[in-house]
């Protein structure tokens, strides 16, 4: 799962970089959600508020127009004059005063208009207008409705949205309490418009709020230019003096508020004030906010990350430098020392260690190395020792225990060597077969002993004749063999004569002499055994015996 990331410096960035940046987003977020909630009901409030505002501007301006019809309904003696010149000063004046009035003027009790601004559809039967029928009985204001008789006497907007009026009118009683007729101003519906447009402040233009009058059918009256004319508002919306999210036409989400208009008995227009602003520009400060802090939580995420991966070096460069030391120790290095000097009491404490186990080491290491050197003298002086005997136990196993001569095993070997080296140098060698003569009475007259001490003393005088000539071996019983390497005819039988004559001559004990008979053999070359000599020289020995005993006789083949 954290392959790659394999050293300290690594994880304890890693980790701090995670913890720090899941933080930084779970705060963010909870920020987020709680400001956005804020924020959407502080929006939602200021829209009621400026709803509420907008309302009251309009009920007073419409009570204001209400009054205004009501003040020149009384005002009977405008109505006393047969030529009405007074009226028609009074209306110009109030036309005059106030821009908006698309007409003003007065109908007599059967509905003709008697007097008029501008005289403005003087004569004109209005009995059957709403305003007449209903000015007849009270004061009266009528919703809005597009201009009728007046269409083709006024100004064409310019925007090409029909011309719209709002009605208000007033019964004209005469002192007697007769009824002589109905006063009546239309005003442009454009008044709301300036009436909106100057409650709206340029801070809440900016925040894209648009205004909407919404009559009891949830139609819309105003914004009535074709821009608008195909909107309409959401359903259900929200209630008198309270505001809510809603999706409006164009898919987007609206905070959108709603106050119904104040009025007063006789003009309950049921007129309703309808805000909207986006949520995206409501929610805008908190984004970017919020686009701020994540920037400030990624930002100081990298600055953790960046002083978890110092911290973490602080931790793991001891531990690297003392498996550096580990290493150059086990390399051969033994003058390096584990004594970091670091701080941490934990690394010092580690090093200390190491230093100990390493010292401690090094001693085992060093009487390891003494008591090796030990046992390889040891091993040495045993081999050397092992050595001698298995030299001395050879020579021994080669030598008779009585002359001390060589035996046959020796004999037998050094007949082998000579042979072969006969065979391959083309090298002569000679074989004297020597028998002590009538042993048997020696034995018989002086006792076993002497024999034996005789046999020694023939040992012993041929090593002496001999010499490094050849070798001398007892062949068995009283019989000895002499080889003569490298050795001829005439050499061979010239050493058997002195041997014969050594022998002969010699005292063996007090006055014991002995004689001894021999045969001479020499290799020849279509020999194919080394005992083929030895038979030779056996032959010629009994030979020498058979004729007369103390003599040397040559093999002829
Ligand atoms: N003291 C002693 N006598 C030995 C030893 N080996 C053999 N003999 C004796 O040597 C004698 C050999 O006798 P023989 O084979 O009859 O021959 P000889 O008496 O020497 O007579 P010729 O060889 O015919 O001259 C025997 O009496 C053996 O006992 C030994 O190691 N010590």
């Amino acid at each position: 799962m954290l392959r790659g990331f394999d050293t300290f410096r690594k994880r304890i960035t890693l980790l701090s970089g995670g913890l720090l940046l899941s933080l930084s987003f779970v705060l963010v977020t909870s920020f987020y959600q709680l400001t956005s909630t804020r924020l959407s009901n502080a929006s939602g409030e200021s829209l009621v508020s400026l709803s509420q505002s907008i309302s009251n501007m309009l009920s007073a301006n419409l009570l204001e127009r209400e009054r205004e019809i009501r003040l020149l309904s009384r005002r009977t003696s405008l109505y006393e004059n047969q030529d009405l010149s007074a009226l028609q000063d009074a209306i110009d004046e109030i036309r005059n005063s106030y821009k908006d009035y698309a007409w003003i003027g007065f109908a007599n009790a059967s509905g003709t208009v008697i007097a008029s601004g501008n005289g403005i559809l003087k004569g004109v039967d209005v009995s059957q207008r709403p305003w007449f029928i209903h000015g007849r009985s009270g004061p009266f204001v009528g919703n809005v409705h597009e201009a009728l008789l007046l269409e083709n006497l006024m100004p064409k907007p310019k925007d090409g949205s029909p011309i719209r009026f709002v009605d208000f009118a007033a019964p004209v009683m005469g002192e007697n309490g007769d009824f002589k007729g109905v006063v009546a101003t239309h005003a442009d519906w454009s008044w709301v418009r300036e009436v909106l447009l100057s409650s709206l402040t340029e801070a809440s233009k900016r925040k894209g709020i648009d205004i909407f009058i919404i009559d009891n059918d949830k139609k819309i009256l105003y914004p009535d230019s074709n821009l608008f004319s195909n909107i309409e508002v959401p359903k259900p919306l929200p209630k008198d003096g309270q505001f809510k999210s809603l999706i409006w036409q164009d898919e987007s989400e609206y905070l959108t508020s709603l106050v119904s208009l104040n009025s007063s008995e006789s003009s309950n227009l049921g007129w309703q004030i309808v805000l909207r602003q986006p949520l995206s520009s409501a929610m805008s400060a908190v984004k970017e906010v919020h686009t701020l802090l994540l920037f400030l939580g990624v930002f100081a995420t990298l600055l953790c990350m960046l002083l978890a991966y110092q911290f973490a070096s602080t931790l793991s460069r001891p531990l690297e430098r003392l498996a550096q030391t580990a290493k150059s120790i086990q390399q051969g290095n033994r003058k390096e020392t584990f004594q970091d000097g670091s701080q941490l009491t934990e690394i010092a404490s580690l090093s200390r260690s190491l230093e100990e186990m390493m010292s401690s080491l090094l001693v085992r290491e060093q009487s390891l190395m003494q008591m090796n050197l030990t046992l390889e003298t040891k091993v040495q002086h045993r081999t050397a020792e092992l050595e001698a005997s298995n030299r001395s136990l050879k020579e021994a196993v080669r030598l008779d225990p009585l002359t001390h001569s060589y035996n046959r095993l020796a004999l037998d070997e050094a007949l082998l060597d000579e042979y072969r080296l006969a065979k391959e140098l083309k090298r002569p060698f000679a074989v004297i077969m020597v028998d002590a003569d009538h042993f048997k009475k020696v034995n018989d007259t002086y006792g076993h002993t002497i024999g034996d001490i005789v046999l020694q003393k023939i040992a012993k005088l041929f090593a002496g004749v001999v010499g490094i000539k050849g070798m001398v071996a007892r062949f068995g019983g009283e019989e000895f063999t002499v080889l003569l390497p490298d050795t001829g005819g005439p050499e061979a039988k010239d050493m058997a004569e002195m041997l014969r004559e050594a022998i002969e001559k010699e005292e063996m004990t007090e006055g014991l002499y002995i004689t001894a008979s021999f045969g001479v053999a020499l290799y020849e070359i279509d020999d194919n055994h080394y005992e083929q000599v030895l038979n030779r020289a056996d032959s010629a020995l009994y030979k020498a015996k058979e004729t007369g005993r103390n003599q040397v006789v040559m093999s002829n083949k």
